[in-house]
């Protein structure tokens, strides 16, 4: 019987830029058809793994590691079989349409465009393959709108338009980096439905990067915290929400009010992000963190199991449940705050 083999499984994956480190070493695998959140504060590391991924970054960037998909590891491949990949069995949708969608072509034809380029279909073929994604996405009347300019879709529907894009290629896995992020909450849940419902009838796996957990709570089983360049948990999303271990992840959870007791202050984590090339010794974390010890000050904790799926990078991790944040609603409560 062959190896269990993830959809994607990136190894040790770091990245300089002119020299200066930002990715210390990911590890994360994707499976087939799961919906998996990266979270963490701006600056983190989280889109920049998955440009590395894709070939994406430009070429001051030195990466290493590996990125497997499938038997292909995308960080020695060239850039045809790159290419090859991006679209076809990765493709990524980013917060600001306007860094796909072109506002002088027509948005039908730009998925049409999409839709040769990756399946080879011209013609009336990709004409009526574009209304059938735009259909998919629900854009109303998707016929008549194909002849829209971008200007003439609202800012949920470009976001729609340039998800149909981004399925023009059927694709195993989508990116999704902040997609909800500069839609107003109406439009934002409604296209974290749209993501949920593709995922479920295209058996897609979709990665959804953002800084809010209450979103990503909403369509991901998994989530990655990621801090300074790293993950430092890693855990089913109702783990993550019943007992968040690591500090760093405890300190985002209390940016939120409680539930059970009325609003309580805000205690966001104080401090910033350590920038990269100022990177303290030992744990990134350890100088905004009240648990800190000289330990922690000298060497790095790395990522180890902790218990049943749920691995954390830290020397003291926090043991007692925060019940708190236990239930769908408190989930629901967190989706209405941004955590940064
Ligand atoms: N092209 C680049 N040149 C130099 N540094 C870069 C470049 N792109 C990203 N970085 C740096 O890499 C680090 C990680 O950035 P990244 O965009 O991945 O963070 P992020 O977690 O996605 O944040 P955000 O939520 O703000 O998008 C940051 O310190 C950023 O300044």
């Amino acid at each position: 019987m062959e190896d269990h083999m993830p959809l994607v499984d990136i190894r040790d994956l770091k990245v300089a830029f002119d020299g200066v480190q930002v990715l210390h070493g990911v590890d994360l695998t994707i499976e087939k058809g799961e919906a998996v959140g990266l979270v963490g504060e701006s600056g983190c590391g989280k889109s920049v793994t998955w440009l590395a991924a894709l070939g994406l970054l430009p070429k001051k960037a030195t990466i290493s590691g590996q990125v497997m998909l499938g038997r292909d590891d995308l960080v020695i491949a060239s850039q045809r079989q790159l290419e090859s990949v991006r679209g076809r069995r990765i493709a990524m949708i980013f917060q600001d349409p306007s860094s796909s969608l072109n506002p002088v072509i027509r948005v039908g034809r730009q998925i049409e465009e999409a839709i040769g380029l990756h399946r080879g279909l011209t013609g009336k073929a990709a004409r009526a393959e574009a209304k059938r994604l735009l259909e998919l996405v629900e854009i109303p009347d998707a016929g008549r709108r194909l002849d829209n300019y971008p200007h003439e879709f609202s800012g949920g529907q470009n976001q729609r338009a340039m998800i149909a894009m981004a399925l023009a290629g059927n694709p195993d896995i989508l990116i999704a980096d902040e997609p909800t992020t500069a839609l107003d909450a109406t439009i934002q849940a409604q296209i974290l439905d749209l993501l949920a419902r593709l995922r479920a009838e295209a058996g897609m796996a979709v990665v959804f990067i953002s800084h809010d957990l209450g979103a990503v709570s909403e369509i991901c089983e998994r989530v990655c915290v990621m801090y300074a360049g790293r993950i430092v948990e890693r855990c089913p999303t109702a783990a993550l929400f019943r007992s968040p271990r690591h500090p760093y992840t405890r300190g985002l959870f209390g940016a939120i009010p409680r539930l059970d007791a009325g609003r309580e202050r805000l205690k966001p984590v104080e401090g910033t992000v350590p920038e990269p090339g100022k990177m303290p010794r030992g744990c990134a974390f350890s100088p905004r963190c009240g648990r800190a010890t000289e330990k922690c000050r000298t060497s790095l904790p790395i990522l180890s199991r902790l218990e049943e799926d749920c691995d954390v990078a830290c020397f003291h991790p926090v043991l007692e449940d925060a019940p708190r944040h236990s239930s769908r609603k408190s989930a629901e409560a967190l989706s209405m705050l941004e955590l940064i």
